[in-house]
C-alpha cells in the first residue's frame, strides 16, 4: 500500500501522519502521532486508524530537549520499529515568504530559498528545512511537497499586509503574512460542515497552542491575523511575547548592550508566559502553579486574546461565530471560559456544561454569536496538497498570487 508521511515541526511539538493512499485516490490515515511537551514534559504518543494506542513514552526533559532530538526519536520509531516507507512526504513550512502562495514540489533551487528565511522563523524554518535536506540527500528522486503557514494569508488586502514603512521594505518582503494558515485553512474548509450558515460569514478562529495567533475569516477567506512579518507579533506564546513596542527592542540593544542575536533569543525563547510567569511555557504548568506570576501570564494571555478579539472584529465589521483550536484552545475548558466571558460585549455566552465537555458547540442557544471548538488537523491540509500536487502537479487549492 502506497503511503504519504506528513511532518509538521511546532515550537513544542513535532507531530506526523502517515496515510494510505486507496485505490480511488482517497486519503485513509494509519498512523498519528506527535512527540509534545519538548522544554517540559516530552512524551510520545502514537494512535492507528481508528485511534487505537500504539505508542505512549514519556522521557525525562533532557533526554528530548529540543525539536531536533524529538524528531529524531520520532523518526527512529517510524523507520526502524514500524518500517515506514513513504512514496511522498509532505512537510510544514512555516515561513513562505513573498513568493509561495501555495504547495510546492520541492527540488534544491526551492531549498535555497526557503533557506533565506531561516532569520525570519527560527523556531521552525531550520527544523522544517533539516528533514527536507536529509531526505534530499539519501532519496533524492523521493517526492518532497513544502505546504506553508503564509500561503493562507496571501489573500489579504494591502491595509493589511503592509506596515507603514517605506515602500522599498515592503518589495524586499517586509510586510505582514501571518502565520498558522494550515490549521486555519483546515478550520475553514470544516465549517460549512459544522455550522453550514455562519461558515461564508464573518468567524474568528484563536489558534492558541504554544506558538499562538488569531484569524479573521469573512467567507472562509483570511482578511486579517494576529500575526506579521514573522511569528512573533500578535498573542503572547509559550516563549515568545507577542505584540511589544520596538522601542524596548532599541532599549535592549542601546541600554542592556545585547547583540542581534541575543535579542532574537531572548524574543523567541526567553519570553510570553515562560518569561512572564518564570514558571513554565506551558499553559498545563501554569494552570497547576499557586504562584501569582503563574497567574499574572495566564490573566496577560486571556486579557490579550480579548484586545485581539475586538482589533480583528473591527476588520471584519462586526462578529458572527468565534472558534477555539490547537494545544490550549481544544482542551483547556478554563481557558475557553475566561476568553468568552470577555466576547460578551461582542455577544458570546458560553454553555459551561457544554464547554467542560470539550463540546464542539460551548455556547448557550441564546448566545448572540456561537462559539465552538475545532480540533485543528494541518497534517490533513499538507496530505492533501502533498496527493494532489503527486497526482495533478498543482495544490488543491491554487489561489492567485497576488501582485504586489
Ligand atoms: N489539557 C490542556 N490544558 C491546557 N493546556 C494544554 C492542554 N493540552 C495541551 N495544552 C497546551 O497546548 C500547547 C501545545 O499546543 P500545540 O498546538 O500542540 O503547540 P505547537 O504546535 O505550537 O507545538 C502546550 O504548550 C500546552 O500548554
Ligand atoms: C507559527 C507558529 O508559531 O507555529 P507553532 O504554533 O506550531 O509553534
Ligand atoms: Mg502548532
Amino acid at each position: 500500500m502506497d503511503t504519504i508521511l506528513v511532518v509538521n515541526a511546532g515550537s513544542s511539538s513535532v507531530k506526523f501522519q502517515v496515510y494510505a493512499i486507496e485505490g480511488d485516490g482517497a486519503l485513509r490515515r494509519q498512523i498519528k502521532g506527535q512527540m509534545d511537551g519538548i522544554g517540559s514534559r516530552p512524551r510520545l504518543r502514537a494512535s492507528g486508524p481508528s485511534g487505537d494506542p500504539m505508542a505512549d513514552r514519556a522521557y525525562p526533559i533532557e533526554a528530548v530537549a529540543d525539536v531536533p532530538a524529538a524528531m529524531a526519536v520520532a523518526g527512529d520509531w517510524l523507520r526502524d520499529e514500524l518500517r515506514v516507507t513513504p512514496i511522498a512526504v509532505g512537510h510544514r513550512v512555516v515561513h513562505g515568504g513573498p513568493d509561495y502562495s501555495r504547495p510546492v514540489l520541492i527540488d534544491h533551487g526551492v531549498v535555497s530559498r526557503l533557506e533565506r528565511f531561516v532569520t525570519l522563523a527560527p523556531l521552525h524554518q531550520p527544523h522544517n528545512l533539516a528533514p527536507i535536506r536529509s531526505l534530499l540527500a539519501n532519496f533524492p528522486t523521493l517526492p518532497q511537497v513544502a505546504c506553508f503557514d503564509t500561503a493562507f494569508h496571501r489573500t489579504h488586502d494591502a491595509v493589511a499586509d503592509h506596515y507603514a514603512i517605506p515602500h522599498q521594505l515592503h518589495a524586499e518582503g517586509v510586510r505582514r503574512y501571518g502565520f498558522h494558515g494550515l490549521s486555519y485553512e483546515y478550520i475553514a474548509r470544516t465549517l460549512p460542515g459544522v455550522a453550514p450558515d455562519i461558515a461564508k460569514r464573518r468567524v474568528i478562529v484563536a489558534h492558541l497552542g504554544s506558538g499562538a495567533s488569531m484569524c479573521a475569516l469573512k467567507d472562509g477567506r483570511s482578511v486579517e491575523s494576529t500575526m506579521g512579518f514573522t511569528a512573533l507579533d500578535g498573542l503572547p506564546m509559550g516563549t515568545r511575547p507577542g505584540q511589544i513596542d520596538p522601542g524596548v527592542v532599541i532599549y535592549l540593544i542601546s541600554e542592556k548592550g545585547m547583540s542581534a542575536s541575543n535579542v532574537q533569543n531572548f524574543l523567541y525563547r526567553d519570553c510570553g508566559l515562560k518569561g512572564l510567569s518564570g514558571v513554565s511555557n506551558d499553559m498545563r504548568e501554569l494552570e497547576e502553579s499557586a504562584d501569582p506570576k503563574a497567574k499574572l501570564a495566564v490573566d496577560y494571555f486571556v486579557y490579550r486574546i480579548g484586545l485581539n478579539a475586538g482589533m480583528l472584529a473591527a476588520a471584519l465589521q462586526g462578529l458572527d461565530a468565534f472558534v477555539f483550536t490547537a494545544g490550549i484552545g481544544e482542551n483547556s475548558a478554563n481557558i475557553r471560559a475566561r476568553v468568552v466571558e470577555q466576547l460578551g460585549w461582542l455577544g458570546g455566552t458560553l454553555d459551561p456544561v457544554e464547554n467542560s465537555r470539550n463540546s464542539r458547540l460551548i455556547s448557550r442557544s441564546d448566545s448572540r454569536i456561537p462559539v465552538y471548538v475545532v480540533p485543528t488537523d494541518e497534517e490533513l491540509m499538507i496530505a492533501q496538497h502533498t496527493l494532489s500536487l503527486l497526482m495533478n502537479g498543482q495544490s488543491t487549492n491554487p489561489r492567485q498570487e497576488r501582485v504586489s
